[in-house]
């Protein structure tokens, strides 16, 4: 077996028997460089490109962004290709993109999730409080102190408040990077990415993501799946790849050897040069 990304993703990709693929993508510190502030963040341009060409394929590539952002924010952000499955929320919402807009699915909150969710809000706009550099993001199931910006003896106090809150109100508390997610549901990326790969019939799951939560997505797939960890860090992925661009560039591989394979198929199809 390989240690090289590249070679592994190219030869599962050609392999018949494995179609369709599913491409299963984390945003943030994946497709997207890490940013201060979070409204700037963008799939790296090698990487739009590649996607965009890629949705070409569906019967050899289905796209899936994977992601914890909230999904009208993931979808305002990533501007990924009509076709492409978009999971928020770390698996709590779902949509598919089309030509004209979402297909999505509605988080529907009982009385208790709805009542914790707002105490969630509250007490985390008090973790926050006289902290500078700590601020407070509101999703339709969860509530997310960030500390990127805060000193780090601060942002580390805060932190330990907002999961001590989320130990008392949550469902579930992820401790990601510079961030503490507390959400009044169970989902994450594991069970949302099994979920959408049989529903799809994918014949493999390529998932690809930098962070703690990518870890769920990472170990719910099997042995026979491709994971690829971006970045440094503890990781169960089989692969690494050390940055986004490194990421973007293996995109574009993927794309190109696609197209290649179209363009030698469709001359003898369409009864061309040597028909
Ligand atoms: O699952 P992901 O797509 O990786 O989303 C995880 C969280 O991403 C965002 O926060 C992270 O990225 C920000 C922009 O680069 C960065 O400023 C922040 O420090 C990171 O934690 C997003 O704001 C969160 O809602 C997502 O859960």
């Amino acid at each position: 077996m390989t240690d090289d990304p590249r070679a592994a993703l190219l030869a599962l990709v050609a392999d018949p028997a494995r179609r369709p693929v599913l491409l299963a993508l984390d945003f943030d510190g994946t497709l997207a460089p890490l940013q201060d502030d979070p409204e700037a963040s963008r799939v790296l341009p090698a990487a739009a490109d590649a996607l965009r060409a890629l949705a070409a394929h569906p019967d050899r590539v289905r796209l899936a962004l994977v992601s914890g952002r909230a999904l009208a924010d993931l979808h305002r952000l990533a501007e990924v290709p009509p076709g492409t499955v978009l999971i928020g929320s770390h698996g709590a919402e779902r949509a598919r993109v089309g030509e004209h807009g979402l297909d999505r699915d509605v988080v529907a909150l009982d009385d208790d999730q709805a009542g914790r969710l707002a105490r969630l809000g509250e007490e985390m706009q008090a973790v926050a409080r006289g902290r500078d550099g700590v601020w407070v993001e509101t999703k339709p199931a969860a509530v997310v102190v960030h500390t990127r910006l805060a000193d780090p003896e601060v942002g580390d106090a805060a932190e330990q408040e907002a999961l001590a809150v989320g130990a008392r109100l949550g469902s579930v508390t992820l401790h990601g990077k510079k961030v503490v997610e507390v959400s009044v549901l169970t989902a994450d990326k594991g069970a949302a990415l099994v979920d959408l790969r049989d529903e799809l019939g994918a014949g493999a799951v390529v998932c690809a993501g930098d962070d703690v939560t990518d870890e769920d997505a990472f170990r719910a797939l099997g042995p026979d799946d491709l994971t690829l960890k971006v970045g440094e860090g503890r990781t169960v992925a089989r692969y690494r790849t050390p940055d986004p661009q490194a990421l973007a560039l293996l995109l574009t591989d993927l794309a190109a050897a696609l197209g290649d394979a179209e363009s030698t198929r469709q001359p003898a199809a369409q009864g061309g040069p040597g028909a």
